[in-house]
């Protein structure tokens, strides 16, 4: 008995909205060499006809014992097959008197087209019943040696026999017989279509055929032109920024998204043991991120909440996590500060909030300053987001709110080991110790070795860079010491700027501004006080009776130009300005830029293995969401349904796939390719095969890909009704 007319035992759902695509005739794959040949969806693909190519997507193989390989198509334009089989009824045996009726009318069909479309391909897409033989040299069976058991036995030659189409199949004549046609309706799931195509629907499948225009079109140019696919048009190749040349080169497209690996300029600047890693991220900057996330998401206990009586809110801020224990401002700011991280209300967002303790503003007069701290945005210098005055601690408080930057530490706790005994002096240059004093000594050694010149030139540069945007703004830093400097791996960057502006402002003064001058003056000194400091790697270094000495030592360690740099610094006779240190660092800005740049290279390399890692995890997350859904509108089934199927089937030729001794078939390379191909969707084919191992699936990546997108479409609507 002919299996297609009783329903199939293997449980496959009846239903299918399968996906169609569109092959055109750059797809040589798909073009047949026979212009008078109908599409023949009933013959394997490894006939003649379908090793020429007629072969196509959405087919099914049953190898259920017994029938032998039978082969199923699906009616009222449904893809055939594995989802149809259900429906292999009576209807089936109506279309198949209905398709031997038309046969003949076919043939004549196809004569006109021959005339019509003389170089134009058929398309054949959803509806090809295929056989467990694939097609030598189609490039879907890459995929066919996955190491499948039972998919193993069944790429043996037996092929199977096709009951509908009354044999051809395993005879190698099978693809040139025609098979029947059926009125043209609409397809089930026609994706937008370019104007210049035609499509034909025939017993579910779903012919696409290039009209005159587009033919002739096609003819006339040499130039390949890249396929059209409607399911993966926007998975078009980037288009260059450069101007198309007139003449262009053939393009090769692989059809999908991989990461090519990184540019050979890029091999060069990573050291040897980050080949073996090429595809992921390099440890260092994996943990280095992971640690700056974990310090960012740093939670008090409720119990220590109540410790540091923290309120729970403050203004629009809440999580608050101290950063440091409570300590007097320095130098002539002697109001106590906390600074603590926190969390916005409406975004979510950390910031870095500078808590002035019992301070009450005296006036709004200082917005004006503090307006322009707002606008002043610089890679080195910690932005300043909004200033509020607040009770929530008990308190007259100001709350002063800067960015966050994870993970930071001040110069003075990465390059000074503060001293032990910190003699009640509030500034940090301040203490007993001398230049090559023996305790001087001793606490440069505690500090470290001398820091590279190198070093001392990138943060000179960095700082420089900082104090030329504020200066330029109007305003003065007034706040350049090693505490208030933040260090960010290997950025520097200026913090808690315009807090004083803020705690000294002057209501009565005529124009707080016009001293700005020479609080600039005082920041040109506070640097070459800082940069001595680093020099030396010791805060007494800086002062008064030591600074010759240990400008002497600068000279015997490092170059002319630092030491020029520094005294230039120190000279508070002359009117200085910070654009005059620009010719100091010279040449060296270069090498800052060069390092910069390269470093913006990897990061983009990793951004780019990370891009598709994102567009992967994107993929999975709807597949995930759709796959095993245990109930969707109040529907049991709809998961394991349908398109759904399919995707089920995917689910597990992605990560259930076996060795053929029964073990688990681990290859993450297999995982992301198929990914990166449903993701593109791909033309190429996949052999699914159910879990019962009795039915396999052929269908192409694009016709997955719609499935998906369908599927999830739905849920979506669903979701937002
Ligand atoms: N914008 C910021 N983002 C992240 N961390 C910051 C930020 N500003 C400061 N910090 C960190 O908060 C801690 C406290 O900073 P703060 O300037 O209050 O330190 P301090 O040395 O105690 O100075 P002070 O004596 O003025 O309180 C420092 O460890 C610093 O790294």
């Amino acid at each position: 008995m002919d299996p297609i007319f009783y329903s199939p035992s293997n449980g496959i759902p009846s239903e299918s909205k399968l996906a169609t695509y569109m092959v055109t005739p750059q797809s040589p794959e798909f073009i047949p060499n026979r212009i008078n040949s109908s599409p023949n969806f009933y013959t394997p693909y490894h006939t003649p006809m379908l090793s020429n190519g007629l072969g196509g997507g959405g087919g099914q193989v049953n190898v259920g014992a017994g029938v032998g390989t039978t082969a199923a198509k699906s009616v009222n334009g449904t893809p055939p097959s594995l989802l149809g089989l259900q429906k292999a009824t009576a209807a089936a045996v109506a279309q198949q008197k209905q398709l031997q009726q038309q046969h003949h009318h076919q043939h004549q069909q196809q004569s006109q087209q021959q005339q019509q479309q003389t170089q134009s391909a058929h398309a054949l897409v959803n509806g090809v019943i295929a056989p467990n033989q694939p097609p030598t040299g189609a490039p879907a069976y890459v995929n066919m040696s996955t190491p499948l058991k039972v998919r193993g036995n069944m790429l043996h030659n037996d092929s199977p026999t096709n009951l509908v189409t009354g044999g051809g199949v395993g005879s190698g004549g099978g693809g040139e017989k025609s098979p029947p046609r059926i009125t043209p309706h609409v397809s089930p799931i026609p994706t937008t279509l370019p104007a210049n195509v035609h499509q034909e629907n025939v017993g579910g499948t779903i012919y696409f055929y290039p009209t005159a225009n587009h033919t002739s079109a096609a003819n006339n140019s040499t130039v390949v032109s890249n396929v059209v696919d409607p399911v993966s048009s926007h998975h078009v190749p980037p288009s260059a920024v450069a101007p198309i040349p007139a003449v262009q080169p053939p393009m090769l497209y692989t059809g999908h998204h991989v990461y090519p690996g990184p540019a050979s300029n890029l091999i060069a600047l990573q050291p040897k043991t980050h080949l073996e890693s090429v595809f992921f991220l390099p440890d260092e900057i994996r943990s280095e991120i992971l640690a700056r996330n974990e310090i960012s998401n740093l939670m008090l206990d409720p119990a220590d909440v109540s410790q540091h009586a923290l309120p729970p809110e403050v203004d629009n801020y809440h999580s608050l996590y101290p950063l440091e224990p409570v300590q007097a401002l320095h130098g002539k700011i002697t109001l106590l500060s906390s600074t603590y991280k926190a969390t916005h209300n409406t975004t979510g967002i950390k910031y870095c909030l500078r808590r002035l303790h019992g301070f009450r503003l005296q006036s709004t007069k200082c917005m004006t300053v503090v307006e322009m701290w707002k606008k002043l945005q610089h890679s080195n210098v910690v932005q300043l987001r909004e200033i509020f005055t607040t009770k929530a601690f008990g308190d007259n408080s100001l709350v002063l709110v800067y960015d966050y930057h994870p993970g930071s530490q001040t110069l003075l706790t990465k390059y000074f080991t503060p001293t032990q005994e910190p003699n009640g002096y509030p500034d940090p240059f301040q203490g007993d110790a001398r230049p090559f004093s023996h305790k001087s000594n001793l606490q440069r050694t505690n500090n470290g070795p001398l820091l590279p010149e190198a070093t001392i030139w990138s943060i000179i540069m960095q700082l420089t860079a900082g104090l030329r945007a504020i200066h330029q703004a109007g305003l003065a830093c007034k706040v350049l010491d090693p505490t208030k400097v933040l260090v960010t791996g290997k950025r520097i960057r200026l913090s808690f700027c315009g807090t004083s502006d803020i705690a000294q402002f002057d209501p009565n003064a005529a124009n707080p501004l016009a001293v700005t001058s020479m609080h600039q003056q005082d920041d040109l000194t506070a640097l070459g006080r800082l940069v001595l400091a680093l020099a030396c790697r010791c805060l007494q270094s800086v002062q008064r009776e030591n600074v010759q000495n240990s400008i002497e030592m600068i000279s015997r360690h490092y170059s002319a130009d630092l030491r020029n740099f520094i005294v230039y610094l120190f000279s508070p006779t002359q009117r200085r300005s910070v654009t005059d240190l620009m010719p100091m660092i010279g040449a060296r800005f270069y090498t800052q830029m060069d390092a910069l740049q390269s470093l913006c290279d990897i990061q983009e390399d990793e951004l780019a293995k990370e891009m598709e890692n994102g567009r992967l995890y994107r993929i999975l997350v709807k597949l995930n969401c759709i796959n095993e859904r245990p109930d969707f509108n109040l529907d049991c089934t709809w998961s394991e349904t349908g398109d759904r199927y399919m995707l089920k089937l995917f689910r597990d030729y992605l990560f259930h796939s076996v060795t053929e001794d029964g073990r688990p078939w681990l290859d993450h390379a297999h995982i992301v390719n198929s990914l990166n191909k449903l993701d593109a969707g791909a033309l190429e084919r996949v052999q699914l095969m159910s879990r019962d191992e009795q039915s396999v699936l052929i269908v192409t990546y694009a016709e997955l890909k719609n499935c998906l997108e369908n599927a999830f479409a739905e849920l979506v609507m669903n979701a937002q009704t």
